[in-house]
């Protein structure tokens, strides 16, 4: 079975979880309270910019000319597309360089990015490659049905419109097609890192909207006081 097949049924109940998460629904309903963008944007600012120089650590580790072509025509299309619309974000939110270097990177924006540079010293080019897969993929199937309808906020659309558009789809298809085949000359071991380090990163891709959504923090463990510790099952 082609790896694209595969792995889409099985992140199916994560990706599920996105789509139907508050934070993607009241994007689109227009209810999304305004500090939560903001926080997902700081963090989203943390996560781009070590994504982005991952692709040219794929690039630099790989053997496979496609795939080292690919990183880099990715992490350029970043810089032009996705960074720069962000940059435009950033100004109309009035949210500062001062204010992102004062916001602690959030667990869950620190774990992704954690587990794809991971990839690269436990794993090999391929891993990172899958790990790095669902950025693109989760957000275009996003993209799209949110487009379907569409957001009354500008602003919110205009998220939405990043990832719905057709060069995003195209430079996908081509993603996907030079994953399907280093899948294929892959050994068994490294088929199922590849699968593994793609799940992950759609259970992160989940928890990262909870994150925006709770402004989730680091424990703060016993600094105001005795800390609870409550077993759950
Ligand atoms: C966490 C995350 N995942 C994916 C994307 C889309 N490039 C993003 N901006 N942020």
């Amino acid at each position: 079975m082609l790896f694209t097949k595969l792995v889409r049924q099985k992140v199916t109940p994560y990706w599920e979880g996105s789509f139907q998460h508050p934070f993607i629904q009241e994007l689109e309903s227009d209810n999304l309270v305004p500090e939560i963008f903001r926080y997902y944007l700081i963090q989203d600012q943390y996560y781009l910019s070590h994504f982005s120089r991952l692709h040219f650590l794929i690039a630099q580790q790989t053997t496979d000319k496609a795939v080292a072509d690919l990183m880099v025509a990715e992490a350029k299309g970043l810089a032009s597309g996705e960074l720069a619309v962000r940059r435009d974000f950033f100004k109309q939110l009035a949210i500062t360089d001062k204010e992102v270097a004062q916001t602690p990177v959030a667990p869950t924006a620190y774990h992704y990015v954690s587990h794809m540079y991971r990839q690269l010293i436990d794993g090999t080019s391929n891993t990172a490659f899958a790990a790095a897969l669902p950025c693109s993929w989760l957000y275009h199937e996003i993209g799209v049905r949110l487009n379907q309808h569409g957001s009354p906020d500008p602003l919110y659309q205009q998220w939405i419109a990043t990832y719905a558009d057709k060069t995003a789809a195209a430079q996908l298809q081509q993603a996907c097609r030079v994953i399907n085949r280093l899948y294929q000359k892959s050994s068994v071991a490294e088929q199922q890192a590849m699968v593994q380090a793609l799940c992950i990163s759609s259970q992160l891709e989940y928890a990262f909207w909870q994150m925006a959504y709770t402004f989730e923090r680091w424990p703060k463990g016993a600094a105001n006081g005795s800390p609870k510790h409550v077993r759950q099952r």
